[in-house]
């Protein structure tokens, strides 16, 4: 290890709260566990963070994202990942969802392969739902979660449930309510930290393991970091080398650039890389944020089949293939439409739609959003792939260009488009302030990486001056100003998920929208109003 054990046993991490009923969850070993993790990582992750400051600031000068000089032995080299665990082998359909109770045992019990617990996109990172999640995760591994409704209605998990596996929070996110040596804590870390430490041994036991979807990776080097992490953690939880796996979604732009190196990063541990979607549509609009040339029309005419969409899935099933990796698809927004028959059968003919796409190109197996799509899914998947996986695909058709990962994409921006994001901008922030991470807004699932599409686009149209709709009215701050006002004073006394923190979540869209420079994430001022 990097840093020297003697050293590590003295840090323990503070917990910078009052709320009681964890102590569980926080005991004295994990606080120390955590500190040790802390002490790890946090030099390096600083470094990380200084060095996606470093890419953005060329980014902004003009510089566009390219393949690396100094890996190109990694990318052209013969080998492939370690074996990965039989109950990994089929992952044909995954469902994914917040770590609360009642949809922690309805995933389990929703008839997918997988289930990934998300303590990410789909979650408020407040200390409530974090430690609860973890309360909730550390009675599924162990076979006693239960819960009654209001109603009165019971839940429990029945037999064969969905493979575990957990999505921390990025790098990018502190966590205010632990600190070490006077310093927060990764999000990360906190997530990882308590998962590993309270169930590793116990799923070891059952054949099962830790393993984990690694969320908004930028660079191999990061990939890298949580190798390390998950290699000290075995070793200090006596665990096998290597038993920890790793899924890394691939959704940033650079990411796109270094697949086969973040996979050999984490080679003893990957099981594959996933298209995560949504998280990559604002990456480009991020990346790109300086790039008057590479705007993008309104979210809902982004979809996969776009030129630059396409490229990236088709070369990370090309990249997992040849690494005997598995190469997982992405969510479709749609979900099911309640009391409108029509309506309903359309959303899930589109969601038909994306997975045979997927599932045609080579993709190993998909996410849903919701129990009532597994069996649409797996229809797709069981049709159109046999196996439990089509591994051998290998895609040596698939020819991949730098111009083509970074392809313009054409396309309109009308007025319901705009107003489309600034009403989900606003309606999803503040639910999400509100402790909620995860909302339908007009039939669609919104998280928030859809919701940093939405804002990202309005200060993309707006700072970059001379956007207009197709009848050339122009887009400019009064337009903005005007729609969220009006949307904030329909929405503030209504029933929607968050409606206490509408004006708070308008305040911090008007500043974010305003603001000279794109911000980095959403989650991060919001962060400091939970
Ligand atoms: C970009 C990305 O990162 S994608 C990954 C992150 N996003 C996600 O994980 C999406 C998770 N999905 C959800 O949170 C929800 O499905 C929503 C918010 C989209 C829709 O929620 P709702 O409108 O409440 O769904 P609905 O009322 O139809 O739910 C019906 C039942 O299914 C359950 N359910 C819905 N989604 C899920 C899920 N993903 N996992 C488990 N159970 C679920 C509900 O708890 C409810 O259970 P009940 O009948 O026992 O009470
Ligand atoms: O995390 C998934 C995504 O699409 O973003
Ligand atoms: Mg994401």
């Amino acid at each position: 290890m990097a840093v020297p054990q003697e050293h590590l046993a003295a840090a323990t991490a503070r917990v910078e709260t009052g709320a009681t009923g964890y102590e569980a969850i926080l005991t004295p070993e994990a606080l120390a566990f955590l500190g040790r993790l802390h002490r790890l990582a946090e030099p390096r992750r600083q470094q990380l963070l200084a060095a996606r400051r470093q890419r953005q600031a060329r980014y902004d000068a003009g510089e566009l994202p390219d393949f690396r000089a100094d890996t190109a032995a990694i990318r052209e080299g013969d080998w492939t990942v370690a074996p990965i665990p039989a109950a990994l082998q089929d992952r044909r359909v995954e469902i994914t969802g917040p770590v609360e109770r009642k949809m922690i045992i309805n995933a389990l019990n929703s008839g997918a392969k997988v289930f990934m617990a998300d303590f990410e996109d789909s979650s408020t990172p407040s200390f409530a739902n974090q430690l609860d999640g973890q309360i909730n995760l550390r009675d599924a591994v162990n076979g006693r979660i239960e819960f009654t409704s209001p109603e009165g209605k019971r839940y429990q998990v029945g037999p064969n449930p969905a493979v575990l596996v957990v999505r921390p929070r990025g790098w990018h996110l502190p966590e205010r309510h632990f600190s070490v040596d006077g310093e927060p804590m990764a999000g990360a870390l906190v997530d990882f930290g308590l998962y590993v430490f309270h169930n590793a041994r116990t799923l070891q036991q059952r054949d099962l393991g830790p393993y984990f979807y690694l969320p908004k990776l930028e660079a191999m080097e990061e990939a890298a970091l949580w190798d390390e992490v998950m290699a000290f953690a075995e070793d200090e939880l006596d665990l096998p080398n290597g038993c920890m796996k790793a899924t890394v979604l691939i959704e940033t732009l650079p990411a796109a650039f270094q697949m086969h190196e973040i996979l050999h990063a984490l080679r003893g541990r990957a099981a594959g890389l996933n298209c995560g979607r949504w998280d990559y549509i604002f990456s480009y609009l991020k990346t790109l944020r300086g790039h008057r040339d590479r705007l993008l029309p309104e979210r809902g005419q982004v979809q996969m089949t776009v030129p630059f969409l396409k490229a990236y899935s088709e070369l990370l099933i090309q990249t997992c293939h040849r690494r005997n990796a598995f190469a997982m698809g992405g969510m479709a927004a749609q979900i099911p439409i309640k009391g409108d028959q029509a309506a309903n059968d359309a959303a899930l003919a589109k969601v038909r739609a994306d997975k045979l796409r997927e599932v045609k190109a080579g993709h190993d197996g998909t996410w849903v959003a919701h129990p009532a799509l597994v069996a649409v899914a797996q229809a797709v998947f069981d049709e159109h792939m046999p196996t439990p996986n089509q591994l051998d695909v290998k895609r040596e058709d698939v020819r991949v260009s730098r111009e083509q990962l970074l392809a313009p994409c054409p396309g309109t921006i009308t007025r319901a488009g705009f107003d489309n994001n600034v009403e989900v901008g606003l309606r999803y922030t503040a639910a999400w302030l509100d402790g909620l991470g995860c909302v339908p807004i007009h039939h669609l699932m919104e998280d928030a990486a859809t919701a940093e599409i939405a804002r990202s686009q309005i200060w993309q149209w707006l700072h970059h001056g001379g956007v207009e709709f197709p009848d050339h009215a122009p887009i400019d701050f009064a337009l903005f100003d005007h729609a969220l006002a009006a949307h904030a004073h329909r929405l503030r006394d209504s029933d929607v998920p968050g409606a206490s923190r509408v004006d708070d979540a308008a305040a911090l869209l008007a500043t974010m929208t305003h603001a000279d420079t794109l911000g980095d994430f959403l989650t991060l001022p919001a962060y400091e109003q939970l």
